[in-house]
């Protein structure tokens, strides 16, 4: 598989390289120069969840890793399901929490985190990580007492939920935490400063498990199709997906997916009041706000890193942008439509509402929606309990964690002191 540098196109890799560097010359991302597609959809879909899945990472891999090797990653990666509940007549809540740490980074993180052990070897790795609250935990976990591996995860200091934090600031071992003062954006500018820092990124072997690594991306193509496969036959040629979106690595891998041959009617790319792509969409003009703070938190990002890599991926299909339908839904919005979805039975949470309340906007008669459930309402404890008047169980992964205490260190939003911390 070759990738090329968005930036600097002159700078191709193979896979394993773009795993290993992370990120291209001068902060460019990695996308691949040609985009497999898949002819026997129909077939795909009839397979179980794992085996379909190897053949669709097998499209992209297979060549360069060998097919057993991709095989082998796979099935040691996902180990959990991703169900499909219906909420109500016209919307359908893919339910990607069901993995270790309750959110749907778990794929990718896990993924990635065999990928690595399988070409680094023996390399000593620093693996430098943003998060505005689930990527944290999924990469904590899937990289958790591998040797020569440390981890630094930056977080925007009290921007994410309290149990959030604790599944990841409590583990220690080769997990180190920051909670950083300012916001997701300014976490995630750190994280692409030290890629630019020659010296430091040898010294420490540098690497992140951010969506900037395509490793993540690819694996999160497959619960896409899983997402169709259970959606009643007659329903897919009408099936709008929406997705709630933060740094858009969720959105790019739905797209890569459309591009392998998934039949898609459309994508939603819903966000909260962090709006810069539907705005962005809507007038051309991409201009970054402070990022606010809001009950979908993960959500909470304003300059997200995957969009070049949804640019290039429209331009190299022909598709145009206006296709892409941008929404943001008001903190209002998702409130009333969290209360709605439980008053018809379904407990959700402030993410999964915003898409779920962006479908609600824009489906047509014919058209049938599904939102990625992309965390364990759990995880948001305090939203859920205030907004729904409960007393929400917290399931066993979090109730442990929620008793040890938290180990993370201070950090000012300053790459100096970073810098200083990593050496
Ligand atoms: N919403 C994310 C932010 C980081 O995004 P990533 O896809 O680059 O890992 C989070 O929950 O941390």
């Amino acid at each position: 598989m070759e990738l090329y540098n968005l930036k600097h196109p002159d700078q191709t890799v193979s896979f394993s390289q773009a795993v290993r560097q992370g990120l291209g010359r001068d902060r460019g991302l990695f996308f691949p120069s040609s985009l497999p597609r898949l002819d026997n959809v129909d077939a795909l879909l009839a397979m179980p969840f794992v085996d379909r899945s190897i053949a669709i990472l097998n499209a992209w891999l297979g060549e360069e890793l060998g097919e057993e090797t991709v095989a082998a990653l796979v099935r040691d990666a996902f180990t959990f399901e991703a169900p499909l509940a219906q909420v109500c007549d016209r919307q359908y809540c893919l339910e990607l929490f069901h993995g270790p740490t309750l959110a749907f980074k778990d794929f990718g993180a896990r993924f990635l985190a065999r990928v690595l052990s399988h070409l680094a070897g023996d390399e000593p790795l620093t693996i430098l990580t943003a998060t505005s609250g689930d990527t944290g935990a999924a990469v904590a976990d899937a990289f958790f007492g591998l040797d020569n591996i440390q981890v630094v995860i930056l977080y925007p200091e009290a921007r994410i939920s309290p149990l959030q934090e604790k599944m990841f600031c409590t583990l220690g071992g080769n997990i180190r935490t920051m909670a950083v003062a300012g916001s997701f954006d300014d976490c995630q500018a750190l994280v692409k400063q030290a890629f630019e820092d020659e010296p430091l990124k040898q010294a420490i072997g540098l690497n992140s498990a951010n969506s900037i690594n395509i490793a993540r991306l690819l694996a999160q193509i497959c619960y896409y199709f899983e997402a169709l496969a259970q959606l009643p036959a007659e329903r897919r040629e009408q099936a709008v997906i929406a997705v709630p979106s933060g740094n858009f690595g969720n959105l790019t891998a739905g797209l890569l997916a459309k591009a392998m041959g998934l039949p898609v009617k459309r994508f939603i790319a819903a966000t909260n009041s962090n709006d810069t792509v539907p705005r962005y969409l809507a007038s051309g003009q991409w201009q970054v706000q402070p990022t606010v703070a809001t009950r979908s938190n993960a959500m909470d990002v304003s300059a997200p890193n995957n969009w070049p890599r949804v640019e290039a991926l429209c331009q190299a299909k022909g598709w145009s942008l206006s296709q892409l339908e941008g929404m943001a839904v008001s903190e209002a919005e998702c409130e009333t439509q969290l209360i709605a979805l439980y008053k018809g039975d379904y407990l959700s949470e402030p993410h999964a509402a915003v898409a779920s309340r962006a479908l609600s906007r824009s489906l047509n008669e014919e058209e049938c929606g599904i939102f990625l459930g992309t965390a364990h309402p759990a995880k948001f404890k305090e939203s859920v309990d205030e907004l729904l008047q409960l007393d929400l169980p917290l399931p066993p992964a979090l109730a442990s964690a929620a008793q040890k205490p938290l180990l993370s260190e201070s950090l000012p939003a300053s790459f100096k002191a970073l810098r200083a911390r990593l050496v």
